[in-house]
Formats: structure tokens, sequence, C-alpha cells
């Protein structure tokens, strides 16, 4: 098992980082009356850990003997059928589900999974009729729409159904769901905060840890603690005992994107285009999210740009990333923007040097 895996924190109370929304969350299962809940912080801060951590404390051991099923839905949308399949993971009070992977369906499937649940209302210890927790993933990406239906049917079942919300970005959350919900911000945690879980796995693990060894790899991390985790284990893997200065190499995916960029640099053309796109396609493939790839690539191409370019690269950058926001095929976007990108360099490069 992962590191990642092997050392989350299973219950509230062995939360290491965010100690105090753990004891918040703690309160709130002891008061009985847990309202609909939205986690919202950056990826690898520890919101989906605090998730798992209350559904144990609301439900006890039952909560984490979880199966994972592929759930064909047959919705009815008034003229036609909408045949649909999604992947759900759940437990006897719980079901997780990642509603956004519906595509521009996503708003039927919210409905009838809210109503397919609210028909079979658990019973609890005492034989009091109880809820069921409905985990919903990166609502941040659903449709307007879909967060309209998702409004409404939270209200209709409010009785029989809590909802856990998730997502990176709240304010890509409609105003009505935030405000029907409480809201957790999980921050980012910092360097101390990483570096106290790095040490806390070391100590598991019997490691021996150079000084500044663990702050390196914390300060590399970018504050995700997923990130820091596995670079770590990387490290254990890579050389073991740790010397001082070990190298800490970055993850595969960004070097391959630092290579795009340096691509993009050396030749812009058609041609060059084409070789990027496949590179792009690449990346997409094995599962690494658009978004990130056209900020990581933004970065990567802002470090080797002249500054008078950077503020008309930021703002491409950020016009295809809503582009890509709105359409479906990612690919696309990212490769406007790159062959935006290589236009405005050229430009920039024959201004300059004729
Ligand atoms: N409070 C914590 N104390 C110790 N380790 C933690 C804590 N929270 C998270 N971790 C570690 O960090 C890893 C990543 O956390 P988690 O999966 O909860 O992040 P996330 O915010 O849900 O990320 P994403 O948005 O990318 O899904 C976990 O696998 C766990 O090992």
């Amino acid at each position: 098992m992962l590191w990642v895996d092997k050392y989350r924190p299973r219950t509230l109370d062995k939360i290491i980082v965010h100690e105090e929304i753990a004891q918040n969350l703690k309160k709130l299962v002891s008061e009985q009356d847990c309202p609909h809940l939205l986690f919202y912080g950056p990826p690898g801060s520890g919101k989906k850990t605090l998730i798992m951590a209350l559904l144990k404390q609301m439900f006890g051991p039952g909560a984490e003997k979880v199966k994972l099923e592929n759930k064909p839905w047959k919705i009815d949308a008034g003229s036609r059928t909408i045949e649909l399949e999604l992947t759900t993971l759940s437990s006897t009070h719980h079901i997780e589900l990642n509603p956004s992977d519906a595509g521009f369906q996503d708003r039927y499937i919210i409905q009838e999974i809210i109503k397919d649940m609210a028909k079979i209302r658990p019973l609890d210890a005492k034989g009091k009729r109880s809820f069921k927790v409905l985990v919903l993933n990166q609502v941040d990406k659903l449709s307007k729409e879909a967060q309209h239906s998702l409004r409404r049917t939270m209200e209709k079942y409010s009785a029989s159904c809590r909802l856990i919300l998730c997502c990176n970005s709240s304010s890509r959350v409609t105003e009505a769901i935030r405000s029907r919900c409480l809201n957790m911000r999980v921050s980012a945690p910092t360097p101390e905060q990483i570096v106290k879980v790095l040490e806390f796995i070391g100590k598991k693990e019997n490691l021996q840890l150079p000084p500044g060894f663990t702050a390196r790899i914390a300060a590399q991390s970018n504050r995700s603690l997923r990130r820091a985790i596995l670079s770590f284990e990387t490290c254990r893997v890579q050389q073991y005992p740790f010397t001082a200065n070990q190298a800490i190499s970055p993850l595969d995916w960004e070097q391959y994107v630092s290579e795009i960029a340096s691509d993009i640099m050396k030749e812009q053309s058609p041609k060059r285009l084409f070789l990027v796109r496949g590179k792009l396609y690449e990346l997409l493939v094995n599962c690494i999210p658009p978004e990130i790839i056209l900020k990581k690539l933004l970065s990567e191409l802002l470090k080797k740009l002249d500054s008078e370019l950077k503020h008309e690269v930021c703002h491409w950058a950020a016009y295809y990333e809503h582009k890509m926001r709105q359409g479906q095929k990612a690919i696309f976007h990212i490769e406007a923007f790159v062959a935006k990108f290589m236009s405005i360099y050229k430009s920039f490069l024959i201004a300059t040097f004729g």
C-alpha cells in the first residue's frame, strides 16, 4: 500500500493537520443533527481524509466497508430515456460518486441518485430512522443546470438524506447551494504542517532523516500533502539511507510538461504544434486533468519568457481555460492556447531580432 493510503488518518482524533476542523466536525456529529456540508480547498489539502473520518465518526466502522460498483442508470427525461453508467463507492450508510463524470447529462443523474437514495431510509442502532449520506465529489465541475437541480432535490429530500459536497473552488458552486450547506474551508497545509506529517511517517517507518530533508520535500510540494508524501516515498525507493543533499525529483508528468514547454519555445510551426498535440494527448490519456496541464504549462512557459509578454500570455491562458470549462473536448482548447502562444512569441521574436 502506498504511504498516502497507509498513513491516511482514519478517525477525527488522529487527524494531524486541520485539527480544529476535525474537532468541530466531532461536535457536529455529537449534536446529532448534521447539516449538509461543503468541503472546499486545493488538491491534496486533506478534504477527502476529513470526509472519510467524519463518516466513520457518524456510522462507526461500517462506513469503511465499501464496495465499488459500476452502476447503470435508466433515467426518464420526458421524451427520451437516458442510459448512463457511473462508478459509485458505497457502504450501507453512504454513497460516493463523481456526478460530473456524466458530462452534460449531469443534471439528470443528480436528481435520480438522490431520489433513489431517499427511497431506502436506514434505521440506526436504536431503531430510529436515520439518514443516508451522499458524498458528491467535484461539485464545482457540475453544470449550472445540475447545480440548480441539486439545490431543488436537496431541499426536497433533506429529511432522509444528507449531502457532503467536495470541491476545489467554492466560487464555482452557486450561491444557492453554498448557502444551504455548512461551508468547511480546508486550506493548503503550511510547510511546517507538512514536515510534521512527514516526520510522523518517517518515525513509523523507522527512517533516519537528515536535518532539513523533510523541509526540502515540503518546500517542493506546492503545499499539497499528497504530493509531499508521494515524493517522500519516491525518495525512499530511489536511495536509502537518505543524504542531506539528495535530489527530490519532480513528478513524471511535470517533467513531461516542462519538456513540452521547451519544445514550444524552440520552434513555432505547424509541425511543432502537431508534435506538441501528440504529447498533450499522452498526458490526457494518463488521466492528468486538463486544467492542471494548462496551469503547469503556463507556469513553465512563464519561467522562460520575456517579462513584457507575460501579461498577454496569462490573459490567453485564462481565456482558453474558461473556454475549456464551457466545452467538452479539452484538447482543442489546450492546443488553441499553444497555437496562440506560438503566434505571440514568433511575432515578438521577429519584431525584436528581425
Ligand atoms: N489531517 C491529515 N493528517 C495527516 N495526513 C493527512 C491529513 N489529511 C490528508 N493527509 C494525507 O494527505 C493525503 C491527501 O489527502 P486527501 O486525499 O484528503 O486530499 P484532498 O484534499 O481530498 O485532495 P484532492 O482534492 O486532490 O482529492 C492523504 O492520502 C493522507 O495521506
